[in-house]
Order: structure tokens, then C-alpha cells, then sequence
């Protein structure tokens, strides 16, 4: 396992967010981590990349423990691991190449020359190297997502945390976000935690899914599991959410397509 959580809880005052959590992450693997609004997904992630703090349970990465106690550890999967925000989190003032360069800056000792070098490359990788001088306002939504991908993987990490990377998106640009996300794992080899609510995209795409709900993971399994299990919690929220899926295809077939090139 590359990463190993047991047990994690986090409450916010009187809000028991997450009750006692545990994942297991294969490495190599795409997990994704379902659940409703609200039922703290992003906290998990969070907790993952040391942005919140748990109040009990244990994160193991590598073999080793990440705690307060440990910070050669946590320093270790800082460098080991990247974070893709919701909204991207790119900084606007900054060109489509200076974002790629900044996370190589503040975590390796590179040079100059060679951290120029290695975001280039990472720009042609995801197809942005025309783009190098723009900054992300002037970009499309797919063009800012591919370009936050980039900065993520431009310090050649072994695991990406993906918080929501459709949120927001409408079903053709949800595809599109998830397929550029398989592309690059493969061709990374990186291992993938993605947390979202898009159920239909992400049993195509995943190695292990689990669903959380009520603070602790109602299920964890491989999609053909997830997809035939007569668990009460998996089918209300698997059936619900197909459902509204398959609504919104219907109505968006009477719609114009999207360019997918966005
Ligand atoms: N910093 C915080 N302080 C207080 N409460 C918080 C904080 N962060 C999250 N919460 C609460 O934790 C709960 C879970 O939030 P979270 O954002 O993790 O949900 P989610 O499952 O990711 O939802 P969505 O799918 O809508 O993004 C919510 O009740 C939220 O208000």
C-alpha cells in the first residue's frame, strides 16, 4: 500500500464531520472516494494533505507514519505528493509557465535553467507549450485544468490527491477532466485519490472505489462491486445519482454539443 489511513476522525465544534475513516490506496491504483454534498470528502483530503488536522486515527504513506510527532515524514510526502484543488488554485498574476515553475521553486533545489526546463517539458506534456507566456484568465476551463495538472505533476510526485476536479463542470467537460486524468496517471504512473460525486465517470475510470457517508466509509471495493452491491447506502446513493445523471444526458441530447477541445 502506498497509503494507509485508519480511523481518522475530525469534528469542527459540534459537527462530527468524520467519524472514524479508513482507505487503503494500492500503489499505482486510481481510488476514488464518493459520497454526497456535504459529508465530508473534502475534509478527508484534506486531513490526507495535512491542510486539516485529525483528531485521532492514523495516515500511514510509504510505510511510514505522517503525525505531528513526524515532521521529517510529512516533510517527505509533501515532496512526494501533490494536491489538484477544486478551483485550481492558480495564482492569476502569475504566467501559465511561472505557475508550473513556483512548486518546483519552493520544493527542490533545482536551478534555474533546469526548473525552466522541466516546466516546459511539463507543459508540452499537457499540451500547453503554446501557452507558456499567457496567464490563466486568458485561458479556456479544460486549458486551466490541464495546466493545474501540470503544476501538480511537474515535481514527478508518486500520488495526486484530486479534490473534485469536475465540480462545476457540465457532463461533456466532466468526461473530458476525467479522461485527461487517466491519460496522465498512465503515462505518469502516479497513483490517483480522487474525490468527487460523479458516479457514472469514475466507475469507468477507477481501480477501487469508496462511498463515504455519515462520517465513515460505507463501502470500499472495485466499481463492478460497487455497481451490483444490495448494500441499502451504496444503492440509495448510487441509484439516485445515476438517475439525475441520466436526466441531464437526456436533456442536454436535445442541446448542441460542446467543443471537447475546450
Ligand atoms: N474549516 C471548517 N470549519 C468548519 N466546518 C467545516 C470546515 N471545513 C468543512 N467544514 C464542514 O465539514 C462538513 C463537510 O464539508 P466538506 O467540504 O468536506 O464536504 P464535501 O463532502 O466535500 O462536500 P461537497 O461535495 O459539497 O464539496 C460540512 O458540514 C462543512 O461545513
Amino acid at each position: 500500500m502506498l497509503l494507509e489511513v485508519q480511523g481518522i476522525t475530525k469534528s469542527f465544534g459540534d459537527n462530527a464531520v468524520l467519524t472514524g475513516v479508513d482507505l487503503h490506496v494500492p500503489h499505482g491504483r486510481v481510488v476514488t472516494v464518493l459520497g454526497r454534498s456535504g459529508t465530508g470528502k473534502s475534509v478527508f483530503l484534506k486531513c490526507l494533505a495535512g491542510v486539516e488536522r485529525p483528531d485521532a486515527g492514523t495516515i500511514h504513506f510509504d510505510g511510514k507514519a505522517l503525525d505531528v510527532d513526524a515532521p521529517a515524514a510529512r516533510a517527505e510526502f509533501c515532496r512526494r505528493c501533490s494536491f489538484l484543488f477544486q478551483h485550481n488554485a492558480l495564482f492569476d498574476s502569475l504566467t501559465a509557465l511561472e505557475n508550473v515553475e513556483l512548486p518546483l521553486e519552493q520544493t527542490t533545489d533545482l536551478s534555474a535553467a533546469e526548473v525552466r526546463k522541466r516546466s516546459l517539458e511539463a507543459l508540452k506534456q499537457l499540451e500547453l507549450d503554446t501557452h507558456a507566456d499567457s496567464y490563466p484568465s486568458q485561458l479556456s476551463g479544460g486549458m486551466q485544468k490541464r495546466l493545474a495538472l501540470a503544476r501538480a505533476i511537474v515535481t514527478r510526485p508518486e500520488l495526486v490527491l484530486f479534490d473534485e476536479p469536475t465540480a462545476g463542470l457540465d457532463p461533456l467537460r466532466r468526461n473530458a477532466v476525467f479522461e485527461m486524468i487517466v491519460k496522465y496517471q498512465r503515462q505518469f504512473g502516479f497513483t490517483a485519490v480522487i474525490v468527487t460525486h460523479d458516479v457514472a465517470e469514475v466507475l469507468v475510470i477507477s481501480d477501487h472505489v469508496a462511498l463515504l457517508d455519515g462520517g465513515s466509509m460505507r463501502f470500499a471495493g472495485t466499481p463492478e462491486a460497487f455497481s451490483t452491491s444490495t448494500d441499502r447506502f451504496v444503492c440509495d446513493f448510487r441509484d439516485s445519482t445515476l438517475a439525475l445523471s441520466r436526466s441531464i444526458a437526456a436533456l442536454r441530447q436535445s442541446s448542441a454539443p460542446l467543443p471537447l477541445n475546450s
